[in-house]
């Protein structure tokens, strides 16, 4: 009867290699692996060919490709239990694969059928020896004939397999980056875990080691100074850390070095928090910090930190913040130059411009309803800003972008020269990808949905991920919260400077002179930039933070009629508002900016995925090209970017080209298919010609 039983659902398996097509990628790789055991097994129950019948896997685990947490065998004759070695030579298969150790959970003999589930060992280390056994057999498979295991790790607490080194003579071979890539994702596909290589071209020497994971939450760790710490005397020496890569390098931006830079990343990606994150280190070491806050919201819990001199939340205060930064830096200058001055004299300066594009978008509106007879078409505040990005090294002033997309027409040319200092938050579009990194690959692989990672260029100037530091915002972090603690270890010790506000913008004395008595002379662009300075502390009713805790009331009653007479505002409201409601309520309400809209903030849900891709269409793999989108699996509907130029697949046959591919939740793998085959794939809409 046993030909009776196999022949129907006889299959022909596929040899174990990794040349699958690209739909539905996992499923066929689980297939594949599945399908492996079953010939195997066929053997241990003496069938001629094997059948999809004998091996059902399922309970996948989730990871790549994953492991089944349960296996029914069924077997032909229940003779066959009869043998005692049986049901061992059947585990002994199963564990043999790359799923770890089974054992068997039921044996209903009845049916002929034995349900297997993995082993769990309290003591990892038994499973030394199969599990190394099966990582260098695929490391030597992947290096050829030539490689050689030299050595193998294990972690001493789990007994896990970490890392293996081994040499070989295929340096020619190996010399492509894109070629090492597909053996590194083809070693990973096989072992358990995410693994990366690292190479030695010139001593023929390799390291295959598990990727330690990020973690999805670094707080920002405290801030420690030198006893002695002078921001006038130590400026050059100056490093402000945002974030770690994947093995805990602190990554940081020295000012004196890269003297401005550019943050940008999509609604929710991080980027406000890696703002935060560089506000609280610079006020830290009492350097100057004025903001330019496009959305008007995002700073407004940094008001009054010491050394925030000013958070401008309005456009004609954003232009009279930059205006002055601007003047700042020309009016040092001019003490360099009439010798009045050294460089080591100046108190450092950063001007936080968030939000760019809303900011230039705002401005240009604004401008044209304001601008007098004689102004410019343009304002100038673009000009000061390019101007700061180009000189401000010398006057210590510095500059921090932040803006959701680089602007090609505004960070072209000289202006990106400037910015060396670069983090782009989330993944790029292959676009943003050109403009940041000009390279259409870097920044586009970073996995979706992993708030805090970023793209960035470490010390060694190569470009790295991160996972940048989390830092709590004071408006929205309570007392109790998540990271509220943090406030007081972040909180400068020392405030070097104090809080300014901007007063009343006065109408040009030319504009009075030349009107007409009768009518009111119309402020105008030039009067909102120069609008004169004043300390907060004399100017309450100039000072949001005054006004939002109310303690003008108290201190200077009398001052001002409107509350004496109970007209004013501030009193009139209930006690109960809160403050940051009431603050917030100004932000959006405020008269004074009507160009103004507060971006909501965006849900998973809103995000388009694929902005700046062209439609899904079928392409023949040899179209393909690094920051395309691929379908690696139909049935999830998932797609990955594909991270490096795909190539022959040299594991395979020779007509099978290898894609690696980098999807969500810091999944990655290759996909070997033929030439002759068609995936689903979406181009970047610049190169989808
Ligand atoms: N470095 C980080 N580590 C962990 N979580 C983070 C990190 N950065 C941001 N997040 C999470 O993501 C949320 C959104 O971050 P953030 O407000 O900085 O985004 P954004 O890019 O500035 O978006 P938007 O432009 O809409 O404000 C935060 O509230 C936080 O929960």
């Amino acid at each position: 009867g046993l030909d009776d039983w196999a022949a129907p659902g006889a299959v022909a398996v596929a040899s174990a290699s990794v040349g699958v097509g690209a739909h539905g990628y996992r499923t066929q790789l689980r297939e594949l692996e599945v399908d492996r055991a079953t010939e195997q097994l066929c053997h241990v129950m003496g069938l001629s060919s094997p059948s999809r019948e004998g091996l059902r896997a399922s309970r996948w685990s989730n990871r790549w490709p994953g492991r089944p947490g349960r296996l029914v065998v069924r077997y032909p004759s229940a003779k066959l239990a009869l043998d005692p070695n049986f049901i061992p030579r059947i585990t002994e298969v199963l564990s043999g694969q790359m799923w770890g150790d089974y054992r068997v959970s039921k044996h209903q003999r009845k049916q002929c059928r034995i349900v297997f589930v993995p082993e769990i060992r309290s003591d990892n280390c038994a499973e030394q020896p199969a599990v190394s056994a099966r990582a260098k057999r695929t490391i030597l498979t992947l290096l050829g004939p030539t490689g050689r295991v030299t050595k193998t790790e294990f972690d001493p607490n789990t007994g896990e397999l970490v890392a293996l080194e081994a040499t070989h003579e295929a340096g020619v071979k190996l010399a492509p980056s894109g070629y090492r890539t597909r053996i590194e994702r083809t070693a990973s596909a096989n072992l358990p875990g995410r693994w990366r290589t690292r190479w030695n071209l010139e001593t023929d020497w390799v390291r295959f080691e598990v990727r330690p994971t990020f973690d999805p939450n670094v707080w920002h760790p405290a801030i420690t100074l030198d006893e002695d710490f002078d921001p006038l005397v130590n400026y050059d020496a100056v490093r402000i850390p945002y974030g770690i890569d994947e093995d805990g390098n602190v990554m940081s931006w020295r000012p004196a070095v890269d003297p401005n830079v550019m943050l940008v990343g999509a609604p929710g990606t991080g980027k406000t928090v890696t703002a935060h994150t560089l506000l609280t280190e610079i006020a830290y070491r009492a350097w100057i910090v004025w903001v330019a806050d496009g959305k008007g919201v995002e700073f407004l819990g940094y008001q009054d930190w010491p050394n925030v001199q000013i958070v401008a939340s309005r456009i004609e205060h954003q232009v009279a913040v930059i205006h002055r930064a601007w003047q700042v830096m020309e009016e040092r200058y001019d003490a360099i130059v009439s010798g009045n001055a050294k460089e080591t004299d100046f108190e450092p300066l950063v001007l936080f411009v968030d939000e760019f594009a809303d900011i230039r978008g705002n401005l240009l509106n604004w401008y044209s309803t304001i601008k007098g007879k004689g102004d410019p078409t343009k304002p100038r505040t673009l000009q000061e800003i390019a101007s700061i990005g180009r000189k401000g090294r010398t006057a210590r002033v510095h500059l921090i972008i932040g803006t959701q997309r680089p602007d090609a027409e505004y960070f072209g040319g000289d202006m990106r020269d400037n910015f060396r200092m670069r983090v782009s938050m989330g993944r790029l579009s292959p676009q943003g990808a050109m403009m940041m990194w000009e390279s259409p690959a870097i920044g586009t692989t970073i996995p979706r949905g992993c708030r805090g990672r970023a793209t960035t260029i470490n010390d060694a100037n190569r470009d790295v991920e991160i996972q940048t530091y989390r830092t709590p915002d004071p408006r929205k972090v309570g007392d109790g919260d998540e990271g509220y603690e943090l406030f007081e270890i972040l909180h400068p010790p020392v405030t070097r400077h104090e809080r300014l506000v901007i007063l009343d913008p006065e109408p040009d004395p030319v504009d009075i002179d030349t009107g007409d008595s009768t009518e009111e002379v119309e402020i105008r662009f030039r009067d909102y930039v120069q609008a004169p300075w004043g300390r907060a502390a004399d100017h309450p009713l100039h000072d949001p933070v005054a006004q939002r805790d109310r303690k003008y009331i108290g201190q200077v009653r009398g001052a001002n009629p409107m509350s004496v007479l109970g007209l004013d505002e501030g009193q009139a409201s209930s006690s109960s508002e809160t403050r940051m409601a009431s603050l917030l309520a100004d932000a959006v309400n405020s008269l004074h900016r009507p160009e103004l809209s507060v971006v909501p903030a965006m849900s998973d849900d809103d995000v388009d995925d694929w902005e700046g891709f062209s439609e899904a269409e079928s392409r023949s793999p040899g179209d393909l090209q690094v920051g395309d989108l691929i379908l690696v699996d139909e049935e999830t509907d998932q797609w990955a970017v594909i991270d490096t130029d795909p190539g022959p697949d040299e594991f395979d046959d020779d007509d099978h080209i290898a894609i690696t591919w980098r999807g969500d939740g810091d999944l990655e793998g290759v996909i070997s298919m033929p030439y002759d085959s068609e995936i689903a794939c979406r181009k970047p809409l610049e190169f989808s010609s």
